[in-house]
C-alpha cells in the first residue's frame, strides 16, 4: 500500500463524519470493519471524535464469541469502549441472513441510542457494492435496487455512515498487513451457498470485458445519482399534493393523475411504507392493481394500509385488520409509529380503536378523518374499557403524534 492510498483512505473516512460527533464502529472482525476501526481510530484525535465500537454476536457459529473476544481486546488496546451485544432469539427458520442483519441493525441501534451515540460507521467496500449490483440484476431489479447504496443516512436520532463505499476489500487488507493487525475470514465467505459469494467468484470471470468490481460499481454510484435526483422530484410533487392528516397521508386525486407514471409511483409506494412502517416495497404488480382500483374509485388494501379512493382525494390509511391486535404499553411507541401523551399508568394498554370503541366517541365526525382511518387509530384502554381516543375526539386529557420526525411525508421521500 502506497503512503498516498493510505492517505486517501484516511481522508475519506475522518470526512465522513462531522467533527466532535459521538462515533461508534460496528466491528464484526472481519478485515472490512478491522480496517474501519483503525482509521477511526486514527482519525479521532484530530477530529475530535469519541469512539466507541460494538461486536454482534448472532449466536449462529461457534467461533462467533471468540471472535467478539478478539475484537474486545483489540478495541481495549486502542482505549476504545467495547461491547458485544447478543442475539438472544435467532429464529430456526425463514431467510435466516436477511432476519441476523435486521437483528445486527436492530441491536446496534438500541446500542447507539443508550450510548448517546449519534453517529454509526459500517465497512461495506466497492467489492459490496459490485457484488449486490450483480446479485440484484438477477432478481430484475429497478433503477432503485440497482443503485448504490446509500453512503449516509438518518434514522430517527442516529446517523449511518459507510466511509469505506470507494475502497476496494484488497486495499483494505493491504492496510492491515502494512499496519500489522489481524482480522479474522468468516468461513461463510467461501461457502458457495451464499448468492454474495457466487457474485464474488462471478465477478472474476468478467474480467476479461473490462467489468471489474470497480466499473460496476461506478455504474451503481451513476444509477444512485438518478435515483436521488427522481426520490428529489416525487418530494418536491409531495410537497405540492400530498398533506398528512390523523396520521394518513392525502393526495389530490386529479393532481395524482397528472403526475408522470415513475413520480406518482415513487408517491404511492413510499406513503404505504410510511403508513404501514413495511421495511420493503409491494411488488410492481400489486401496485398495479392498486392504481387501477384507484382509477375505477375503489378502496384497495395492500401492505397493511387501506387506500380509500371513493371521493376527490386517495387516501392512504392504516388497515384496520393490520392493527387489531396490536397492543402495548401507554409510554412506548405504538404501531411502529405513534407516541401517546398522557397520564400514563401501568394498567392502561395502547390499542387500535376498532369499530366497537368508535361507538364511545359521540364527536369522531369533527375530527375530519373517515371512520376507516379512525377504526386503525390509537385508543388507551383499561381492560375493556376506552379511556381515550384522541385522534376520534375523545381526549381525557390524551394527545398522539407520529413518533421519529414522521410528521414530514416529503422528508421521507428522500430518506427511503
Ligand atoms: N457481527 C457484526 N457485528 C458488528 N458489525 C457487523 C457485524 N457484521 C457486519 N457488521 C457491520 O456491517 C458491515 C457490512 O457487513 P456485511 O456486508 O456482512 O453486512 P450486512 O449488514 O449484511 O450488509 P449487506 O446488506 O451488504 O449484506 C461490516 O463492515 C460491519 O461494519
Amino acid at each position: 500500500m502506497t503512503d498516498a492510498a493510505e492517505a486517501s483512505l484516511l481522508e475519506a473516512v475522518a470526512q465522513s463524519m462531522p467533527r466532535g460527533a459521538s462515533v461508534g464502529v460496528a466491528v464484526s472482525g472481519g478485515g472490512d470493519s478491522m480496517a474501519l476501526l483503525d482509521l477511526v481510530s486514527r482519525s479521532a484525535g484530530s477530529r475530535g471524535w469519541g469512539v466507541r465500537a460494538a461486536t454482534v454476536d448472532h449466536g449462529l457459529r461457534p467461533e462467533a464469541a471468540d471472535e467478539a473476544r478478539m475484537v474486545a481486546q483489540h478495541c481495549a488496546d486502542l482505549g476504545i469502549p467495547h461491547e458485544t451485544l447478543v442475539w438472544r432469539d435467532p429464529p430456526s427458520e425463514g431467510n435466516l441472513q436477511d432476519r441476523a442483519r435486521r437483528a445486527r441493525r436492530r441491536l446496534l441501534t438500541a446500542w447507539a441510542r443508550r450510548e448517546g451515540i449519534g453517529h454509526v460507521a459500517l465497512g461495506h467496500t466497492e467489492d459490496d457494492l459490485a457484488e449486490t449490483f450483480l446479485m440484484r440484476l438477477s432478481r430484475e431489479a429497478g433503477l432503485d435496487g440497482l443503485s448504490a447504496m446509500r453512503a449516509d443516512w438518518q434514522e430517527e436520532d442516529v446517523c449511518w455512515h459507510r466511509p469505506l463505499l470507494a475502497a476496494s476489500r484488497e486495499a483494505l487488507r493491504d492496510y492491515l498487513r502494512v499496519r500489522a493487525l489481524h482480522w479474522v475470514e468468516d468461513p461463510s465467505n467461501d461457502d458457495p451457498a451464499f448468492a454474495r459469494v457466487r457474485a464474488r467468484s462471478i465477478l472474476g470471470h468478467l474480467q476479461p470485458l473490462g467489468l471489474t468490481g470497480a466499473t460496476l460499481a461506478s455504474v451503481a454510484r451513476n444509477l444512485g445519482d438518478a435515483r436521488a435526483a427522481l426520490a428529489r422530484h416525487a418530494a418536491e410533487a409531495a410537497e405540492r399534493i400530498a398533506r398528512v392528516e390523523g396520521g394518513d397521508v392525502v393526495f389530490g386525486a386529479d393532481a395524482l393523475r397528472a403526475l408522470p407514471a415513475e413520480t406518482r409511483r415513487r408517491l404511492l409506494i413510499a406513503a404505504l411504507r410510511w403508513v404501514s412502517g413495511a421495511e420493503y416495497p409491494p411488488r410492481e404488480a400489486a401496485l398495479d392493481a392498486l392504481w387501477a382500483a384507484v382509477g375505477d374509485h375503489r378502496d384497495h388494501t395492500l401492505s397493511g394500509c387501506l387506500v380509500l379512493a371513493g371521493g376527490d382525494v386517495v387516501r392512504v390509511t392504516r388497515e384496520a385488520a393490520a392493527s387489531r391486535g396490536v397492543e402495548g404499553p401507554t409510554d412506548a411507541c405504538w404501531d411502529g409509529r405513534w407516541r401517546l401523551d398522557g397520564p400514563h399508568a401501568p394498567d392502561l394498554r395502547i390499542a387500535a380503536l376498532g369499530e366497537e370503541g368508535l361507538r364511545h366517541c359521540p364527536d369522531w365526525r369533527e375530527s375530519g378523518v373517515p371512520r376507516a382511518s379512525l377504526r386503525a387509530s390509537p385508543a388507551v384502554w383499561r381492560g375493556a374499557d376506552l379511556v381515550a381516543a384522541p385522534l376520534a375526539g375523545l381526549s381525557a386529557g390524551w394527545s398522539a403524534q407520529l413518533a421519529g420526525g414522521r410528521d414530514h411525508f416529503a422528508s421521507y421521500l428522500l430518506s427511503h
